[in-house]
């Protein structure tokens, strides 16, 4: 088997499917996604079931922080959007999707639970995390496309597939 990560990345964005109505594959196709750590259900007859979920090409973060700086231009709101401030409300913001997750016990993936209510509050909530990270990103000049992948390429060479296949452990745990 090739390397887990990239199978997985190419299986979520070879199919335009949106979040919430994703296509069912049969996990016998595609062992080495449906036997990760994070799946929650178990598999019956050896074969399980999984939604896939690919996001739409736009918004891109670029759009998101133009539409963002001109939603704060017209408000005259940049006098309250330093950098300080923004943290605080992407934390606040955190903290109302922690809200909905809490006292559910373990949620498995695609939310199979929650009502369409519950997913449409959800995906709310993590805009507003995503909208004020994208702000703080801008007010602290940080180019935040070009930077994940610069971090995304820090992260495959700390935690090379080879070594840390199926382990969860931090890149300090691990010896030479
Ligand atoms: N000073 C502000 C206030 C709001 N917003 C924008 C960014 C967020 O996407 C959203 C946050 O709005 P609220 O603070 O009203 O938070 P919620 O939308 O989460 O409302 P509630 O706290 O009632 O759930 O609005 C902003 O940019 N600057």
């Amino acid at each position: 088997m090739g390397d887990h990560r990239q199978e997985k990345f190419e299986l979520r964005n070879d199919a335009p499917i949106s979040p919430l109505n994703g296509e069912t594959l049969r996990a016998q196709e595609h062992k080495s996604v449906a036997n990760g750590p994070n799946r929650a259900d178990s598999p019956v007859n050896g074969v399980q079931e999984y939604k896939r979920c690919t996001f739409s090409a736009e918004p891109t973060l670029e759009d998101i922080r133009r539409m963002q700086a001109e939603f704060a231009d017209e408000r005259n709101w940049n006098q309250f959007h330093q950098p300080r401030n923004l943290l605080l409300a992407m934390v606040g913001e955190v903290g109302e999707v922690s809200e909905l997750f809490q006292w559910r016990g373990e949620v498995a993936e695609g939310l199979p639970d929650w009502t369409e209510s519950e997913r449409e509050h959800l995906a709310q909530e993590l805009s507003d995390v995503l909208i004020y990270l994208v702000e703080l990103a801008d007010k602290c000049h940080v180019d935040l496309p070009q930077a994940v992948l610069r971090k995304m390429a820090l992260n495959r060479l700390k935690y090379p597939a080879s070594k840390v296949h199926g382990s969860a452990k931090k890149y300090t745990e691990y010896k030479e």
